[in-house]
């Protein structure tokens, strides 16, 4: 698997690999403030749920660099609003909320430190989160093995890869950790319109890593089905409601629709914190909607009338009825789901 540094704190800079320009250009921009860490956020400069969350664990370090000595009180209610503004940068991935509530709570237990001291143990936080999201996605991959078999051939939608985590993806981490163990995975990867996560990220990484992965359309997922190519289909998500409902990239619903249409099996891959036991449904769960440009625009160049009506939400919903398991670094879920989840996280 390739590691592709896609971000990396150094020295209290956080430098990230720019996914707008992957994969005809690398680029790492520097990020020293909490307003660059919330515009590469916000922009998609990067993402991915869990690399959100892990990209907030550092806006939120970067956010107190410059502050002086002062009361706990004081020092509580800037790191207070850091969190505030940078929850306004992207709605429906709840790992970036996570991430920010951790960080608050973490400030929050530091009352009898000096600032100097606060703003290295909350550097540590963030640290930490970053460390713990390779192993939680490593896990992930190696509770999926036993769902899996040499030779399979696996449709994914959008990037839940390494791009949109900190090491071997979620949907991503059974293919890669496959291929360790000598398996042959093959992959079919929606290109995932309108950012193009598919095309331009996962056949980037899987295809740099030795995978063999094969580029589609969006629209040619029901055919490579219907001609049996596909085995099982494992998408990522962006939050896990507590019923088993998933909000992921937009057409993952239409793609799960498909497989339970052609009897494949739909697995979802989800490191815990992307669970959120307060949202009943996924009719709770906030869906982002994009900028029109995304969709009348190809890279700049026009490909649709400049004032025709447009609708760009960037995620849907997959109704928990056609998921065949939530697959976890703590174990797998299957349905009950409510039930089930509950007793995974217990
Ligand atoms: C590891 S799950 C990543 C998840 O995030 C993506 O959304 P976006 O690229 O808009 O941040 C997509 O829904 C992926 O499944």
């Amino acid at each position: 698997m390739e590691d592709f540094k896609h971000i990396e704190w150094k020295d209290g800079v956080f430098y990230v690999l720019n996914q707008i320009k992957l994969p005809a250009v690398t680029e790492y921009n520097p990020k020293t403030t909490i307003e660059e860490v919330f515009y590469a956020i916000k922009d998609m400069e990067l993402r991915g749920a869990p690399l959100i969350g892990v990209a907030a664990g550092y806006g939120m370090v970067l956010g107190i660099q410059n502050l002086e000595e002062m009361s706990h009180e004081e020092f509580m209610e800037i790191v207070r609003k850091n969190g505030e503004y940078l929850a306004t940068s992207r709605p429906t991935a709840v790992n970036l909320f996570w991430a920010i509530d951790r960080m608050v709570a973490k400030a929050d237990s530091l009352k009898d430190f000096q600032v100097p001291e606060k703003k290295k143990l909350l550097e540590q936080e963030a640290i930490a989160i970053h460390a713990e999201d390779i192993e939680i996605n490593r896990h992930i991959g190696e509770n999926f093995l036993p769902l899996l078999k040499d030779g399979m051939t696996i449709l994914t939608h959008c990037n839940a890869g390494v791009l949109a985590t900190t090491k071997y993806g979620t949907a991503t981490s059974p293919i890669y950790l496959a291929k360790e163990r000598g398996w042959n995975l093959k992959v079919y990867a929606d290109e995932t319109r309108p950012y193009l996560q598919g095309a331009r990220l996962t056949s980037y990484e899987l295809h740099t890593s030795g995978i063999d992965v094969t580029l589609i359309c969006d629209n040619m997922a029901g055919v490579v089905m219907s001609q049996g190519k596909i085995d099982a289909v494992i998408t990522g998500t962006d939050r896990v409601a507590a019923n088993g409902d998933v909000a992921n990239k937009i057409g993952t619903m239409s793609v799960a629709i498909l497989a339970k249409y052609f009897g494949i099996p739909m697995y979802i891959a989800a490191p815990t914190p992307t669970i959120d036991m307060n949202c009943p449904s996924g009719k709770d769960i906030p869906i982002e909607e994009r900028d029109r440009r995304e969709i009348t625009h190809w890279y700049g160049r026009q490909i649709a009338p400049e004032d025709v009506k447009v609708y760009n939400p960037a995620f849907d919903v997959t109704p928990h009825e056609l998921i065949t398991a939530i697959v976890t670094e703590k174990g797998v879920v299957t349905p009950p789901f409510t039930d089930n989840l509950k007793k995974l996280l217990a």
